[in-house]
């Protein structure tokens, strides 16, 4: 079985060509005779790009199968042009051991939707207070390369150093919700004007930076890797670049949320909890200069942390709702609105942030690679020019939580490639 993907714009550069996919590899790029068996799509000049990598995805599974499932949440990523994600470890039970994450892993490989990393716990319960067998998760069949307490900051300075010390024996990440506990009791709202009008307890930039300035540190001393989930301010974006400029590169990475690229905390006068999420939407100031940031390379990646939610968690008082919003199928529109239509980049570049550099951060060796022939076929293709409305309801996902409900947005994709097989095609599974 082969497939004949015809007149695509390979990175969105250059004249069309035909992409030749046998065997779950790119065989021929050029100008390809289809061959008798093989399934042509017709690509019409569309921009084809390598897989998307998601390094922060919440599939709720095991525990909260009334949000999301595996299975589910792989459909979302398949059509949101993702190829691999990686599952953050908050479920219940927590993915603090070999048990679960192998769970999780073998979930996804039964899916065979997306190729699901699970991430393991940093540390027991996620509860701060001793590490998990970081050891076994990544020696487990799951082969775990990226560790968090997400949902919870691992706040304890001489616990989040040895977690750094222990990860580069085992050379795996440790990616840090940067959140200083002491400086967010209460926090329902970024701590500034809007905050203040509407009454909420701020959460200030600083609880955000400076355990990111501390991290940052850590992690040089340690010599390991340390990636910092959802920078939300202007302020973690010059400590990053601080940071990166002092040592070797490599060792530190960041990613940025598509919402935090798009949304400011003005939404905020809605009541609307929909919006709600942590770190919280911040101002249109630090919007501005995260893209900059991301444009720049200093935040290396875009991360969905798409984080579904059921209705009753959702539903409700500002203060008594979830934080979290949907984010798999609407990542790419939102960095082709906030990213390409602004000319910060290009679609190679969507490819660096999108696909190449959370494969490079996390070490996955089949996805983020050239389109070149031999290369495992994971692909994704991108109509640029198409724009769609978003409806909750309409997603994949069990939850319907997200903030751009109704919203029209550029960049559709299209065609979705896991190992050469269609995994999602025109807005269907396949
Ligand atoms: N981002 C969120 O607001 N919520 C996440 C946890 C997290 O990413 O911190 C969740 O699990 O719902
Ligand atoms: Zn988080
Ligand atoms: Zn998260």
């Amino acid at each position: 079985m082969s497939l004949l993907i015809r007149g695509a714009r390979l990175y969105g550069e250059g004249e069309p060509v035909d992409v030749l996919v046998a065997d779950g590899v790119i065989a021929e790029i050029g100008s390809v005779r289809a061959p008798e068996d093989a399934e042509v799509v017709e690509a019409r000049g569309q921009v084809l790009l390598p897989g998307f990598v998601d390094l922060h995805t919440h599939l709720r599974e095991p525990g909260r199968e009334d949000a999301e499932t595996i299975e589910t949440g792989s459909a979302a990523a398949a059509l949101g042009g993702y190829t691999a994600v990686f599952a953050m470890a908050n479920t219940d039970p927590v993915a603090d051991n070999a048990v679960v994450v192998e769970h999780v892993w073998r979930r996804g490989r039964e899916t065979g939707l997306v190729d699901v990393h699970p991430v393991g716990a940093v540390t027991v319960g996620l509860k701060g207070e001793k590490l998990a067998e970081l050891g076994t998760m990544a020696k487990s069949a799951a082969g775990v390369r990226m560790f968090s307490d997400d949902g919870h900051c691992v706040a304890d300075p001489l616990l989040m150093r040895r977690a750094l010390e222990y990860s580069t024996a085992l050379d795996v990440v440790i990616a840090q919700h940067a959140e200083e506990p002491r400086l967010t009791v209460g926090a329902q709202a970024h701590e500034g004007e809007t905050a203040s009008r509407l009454g909420y307890a701020g959460w200030p930039a600083s609880a955000e930076e400076s355990i990111v300035a501390r991290d940052c540190l850590l992690a040089e001393h340690a010599r390991a890797r340390l990636h910092v989930c959802h920078v939300s301010t202007k302020g973690t974006a010059d400590v990053l670049r601080w940071a990166k400029n002092r040592q070797s590169t490599g060792v530190i990475s960041a990613e940025v949320t598509p919402h935090h690229l798009l949304l400011t905390d003005e939404r905020l006068s809605t009541y609307d909890p929909v919006n709600k999420v942590n770190p919280p939407l911040r101002t249109a100031s630090d919007a501005a200069h995260l893209r900059a940031a991301l444009a720049e390379g200093v935040i290396d990646c875009v991360a969905t942390d798409h984080a579904p939610h059921a209705v009753q968690d959702k539903d409700c008082e500002w203060a008594a709702a979830r934080p979290g919003m949907l984010g798999l199928q609407t990542a790419l529109s939102v960095v082709t609105e906030t990213m390409v239509r602004t000319g910060l980049l290009d679609w190679r570049g969507v490819a660096r942030v999108m696909s190449e550099r959370p494969a490079e951060i996390a070490g996955l060796a089949d996805h983020g690679r050239p389109i070149v022939a031999g290369e495992p076929a994971n692909l994704t293709l991108v109509d640029p020019d198409a724009e769609w409305t978003v409806r909750g309801a309409e997603l994949a996902s069990l939850a319907t939580n997200t903030p751009y409900e109704g919203m029209r947005l550029p960049g559709v994709v299209t065609l979705t490639l896991l190992r050469g097989q269609i995994t999602a095609r025109e807005g269907k599974i396949v």
